[in-house]
């Protein structure tokens, strides 16, 4: 347990908080997707009653140490303004110019700064202007952070894999450090999935490849009761026990990965279950996204896939299948959508499966959803709210579910 936002006193004080505003934008720089700004609100809002003087750290897309004008966070606080229903101000130019420092100096109680992109810094990412590595150079950045206000929290859960000024440097040199409440909801939901699990624990996969989940699966053989494969992936797992895949996307250097998965699923007595049939199409426009309109599709018979013909959904039997499996999990993980969700024709196996993880949460399970992918499928089904936990984090989500050590949380203090 981590030492939280309620474990301290923030009244009245200057408050730097990390946040994660690594957000959509279109060609128009017009935020496409807010999830990430609205789930900072209840640390904010608890700030605000506190009378603190907030001050926001963030970083948006890969400007690898430079300034590039698209990549400024200019777009986020007439947005994080309307949520807040007060004003929030950007000088923009450098985090740790005198413009921000003077911004954050004068930054009075119950007023909102958010400091512009950390990553037009090389720092924060532990480079020097010369783009080496350069522990030294990052220590000073972090200093120069913390230096503008009097308590840390990190908040931004999206960033805490990555090991960078403002999420590890910065714990050294912050008088206090605490997490925000979304880091703390993350913790806990993803955190009692994986380690106290209400069984049955079914955890469903899906996506584009193995080698993504490699790891997760590695790791959630040794949790879950059951796991379902489902996306391009279950190609791979189906080619590995001689059924015929057609041109589906398959990872022929995973295969023997795949064999030794299944053995250990059963050493382990996990259910590994894969798709026994499926939507199979002759022609994807990957590059449109949408089903050329002389495609042939077609529900298989069972788990073999044609020549000529690509696995592009879960088909009929192995919803109904899966379906039992969902009814009665207790818990339920999910990251990565089962088949080509982004065109309608092959998003019919991930609604489905949407559908019935929502109906399973109405009866108590809890349900758990993670990776931008899955986000937008639950979205899609338009049961997002009837999930309990949607995870804000995709490498971080994906690397808690590896059981990897996630730098910016290890760097935060114990609760005593
Ligand atoms: N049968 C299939 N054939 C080809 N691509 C597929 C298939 N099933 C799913 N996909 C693709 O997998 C991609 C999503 O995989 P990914 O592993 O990235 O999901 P995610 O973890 O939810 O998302 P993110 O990586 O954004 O966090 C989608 O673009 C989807 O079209
Ligand atoms: O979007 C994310 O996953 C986080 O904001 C981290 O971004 P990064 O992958 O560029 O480090």
């Amino acid at each position: 347990m981590k030492n939280t936002l309620k474990d301290i006193d923030v009244k009245g004080k200057k408050v730097l908080v990390r946040v994660d505003y690594n957000v959509p934008l279109d060609a128009n720089l017009k935020i496409t997707n807010d999830k990430r700004i609205a789930a900072t609100i209840p640390t904010i809002q608890y700030l605000l009653e506190k009378n603190s003087a907030i001050i926001l750290m963030a970083h948006l897309g890969r400007p690898k140490g430079k300034i590039v004008p698209g990549m400024s966070l200019k777009p986020v606080p007439p947005r994080l303004s309307e949520f807040l229903g007060k004003p929030v101000k950007f000088v923009g130019g450098d985090c740790i110019d005198s413009q921000s420092k003077k911004a954050a100096a004068d930054l009075k109680p119950g007023e909102i700064l958010l400091l512009e992109n950390l990553r037009f810094h090389p720092e924060e990412e532990g480079k020097n202007a010369s783009g080496e590595k350069d522990k030294a150079a990052m220590d000073v950045f972090a200093k120069e952070l913390a230096s503008m206000g009097e308590v840390f929290v990190q908040d931004a859960f999206g960033t805490v894999h990555r090991a960078h000024a403002s999420t590890t440097a910065i714990v050294k040199y912050a008088k206090d450090v605490v997490a925000g409440f979304l880091v703390e909801k993350e913790l806990k939901f993803l955190g009692e999935a994986l380690e106290n699990p209400v069984r049955p624990f079914l955890a469903i996969l899906g996506g584009a490849k193995v080698s993504d989940k490699i790891n997760v699966i590695k790791n959630l053989l040794n949790k879950a009761d059951t796991i379902i494969i489902g996306g391009a992936m279950a190609y791979t797992f189906l080619k590995s026990q001689e059924v015929i895949t057609g041109t589906s996307l398959v990872e022929d250097d995973k295969l023997d990965l795949a064999i030794e998965l299944i053995k250990k699923s059963k050493e382990r007595k996990v259910a590994l279950l894969l798709p026994i049939d499926h939507i199979i199409t002759d022609k994807v426009d990957f590059v449109n996204k949408q089903m050329p309109g002389d495609a042939i599709v077609k529900n298989t018979a069972d788990e073999a896939i044609p020549e000529g013909f690509m696995g592009v959904d879960i088909g009929l039997k192995s919803i109904e299948k899966f379906s039992k499996i969902i009814k009665s999990a207790k818990t339920i993980v999910w990251n990565g959508p089962l088949g080509i969700f982004e065109i309608d024709e092959f998003s019919k196996g991930t609604i489905k499966i949407a559908n019935l993880v929502a109906k399973s949460t109405d009866n108590g399970a809890i349900s758990i959803v993670g990776g931008g992918d899955s986000i937008a499928a639950v979205k899609k089904a338009g049961v997002d709210k009837r999930i309990n936990h949607i995870s804000t984090g995709g490498g971080a989500s994906l690397e808690f579910l590896e059981d990897k050590e996630l730098p910016g949380i290890a760097a935060l203090p114990d609760k005593k």
